[in-house]
């Protein structure tokens, strides 16, 4: 199976804003980062994912799986973590152990100790003590102590220092070497997808724009910097995007090599990040 999560043609509709037509599949074995705008439809879509919201049209598939007949079968092998307190705030790990542990087939205590204490994570004091870091890699330890072969996050570093971001993004990237796991998480730090994604799902205004991996955005896009005098109808076409001021224009493109047939040395070809990507692409194909 090469797609853990398959989304076809699924739409949601809430009163002014929709999922639209979405089309997505999150490969296995690879980590995909979900970006996009705050209100993009990031949540909507993973509990879409997780079959905590019922599209109104389309089908997820998670692991071939649909959740009418299967919903047990996928959601012991999905390890969810989420921007908030999933938990009974007045529990501490060790009762949360003791309730959530059966509920999982393959719950594995050694490995559940082995990450409280990779994380410095007290047993015995009650969850709402924790401070934010803290409470998402206890949210993190339970999601990884059942052995899921889908880990799905939303928003997991938003609200956590720079230092704890890395740590908990070294140790995505330890749990990825188990070659069977797939990693899909939401955010807005694009930054932290520079370290960890293999590809890189951009939804706007509902939309998917696009689902790449990190090789190609970075083989194809670029921001291209030039004078005025160098643009017409035709040369624009390279361009996904153009900002205009007097001193010349900026724009993103999603075909080097297309840019480099048409302007050759006159232009200034710089590496996109991914936030120049959001910032210029803003969900369709548009010239100034
Ligand atoms: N249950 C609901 N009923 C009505 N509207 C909803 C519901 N859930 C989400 N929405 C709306 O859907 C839109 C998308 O919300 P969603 O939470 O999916 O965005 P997001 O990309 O995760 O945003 P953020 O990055 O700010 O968390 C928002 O306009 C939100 O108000």
């Amino acid at each position: 199976m090469e797609n853990t999560v398959e989304l076809t043609n699924v739409s949601k509709n809430f009163k002014g804003f929709s999922v639209k037509n979405m089309n997505l599949q999150v490969k296995q074995g690879f980590v995909t980062g979900f970006i996009g705008a705050n209100g993009a439809g990031k949540s909507t879509t993973i509990k879409m994912i997780m079959n905590l919201l019922k599209p109104d049209d389309g089908e997820v598939k998670v692991f071939g799986l649909d959740y009418k007949a299967h919903e047990k079968a996928i959601k012991e092998r999905i390890g969810f973590v989420y921007d908030g307190n999933v938990f009974f705030e007045g529990l501490n790990l060790k009762d949360i152990k003791r309730i959530v542990g059966p509920a999982y087939k393959n719950w594995d205590d050694a490995l559940f100790y082995q990450y409280v204490e990779q994380f410095n994570l007290p047993l015995n004091k009650v969850i709402k003590t924790f401070s934010k870091g803290m409470q998402m890699k206890a949210s993190l330890a339970i999601a990884l102590s059942h052995h899921a072969e889908l880990i799905i996050m939303d928003e997991p570093t938003a609200g956590l220092d720079p230092i704890f971001r890395r740590e908990l993004l070294d140790l995505l990237q330890e749990i990825m070497i188990d070659s069977n796991r797939t990693l899909f998480f939401s955010t807005h730090i694009t930054t932290d997808l520079d370290r960890i994604a293999d590809y890189i799902a951009f939804i706007h205004n509902g939309e998917l724009v696009f689902n790449k991996s990190t090789i190609d955005i970075a083989e194809n896009y670029a921001l291209v910097k030039g004078g005025m005098d160098l643009l017409d109808r035709d040369t624009q076409k390279a361009f996904v995007h153009m900002h205009s001021a007097p001193t010349g224009f900026e724009a993103l493109t999603d075909n080097i090599k297309e840019v480099k047939n048409i302007f050759g040395d006159s232009v200034v070809i710089e590496r996109a990040s991914l936030e120049d990507i959001m910032y210029y692409m803003k969900g369709s194909k548009c010239y100034v």
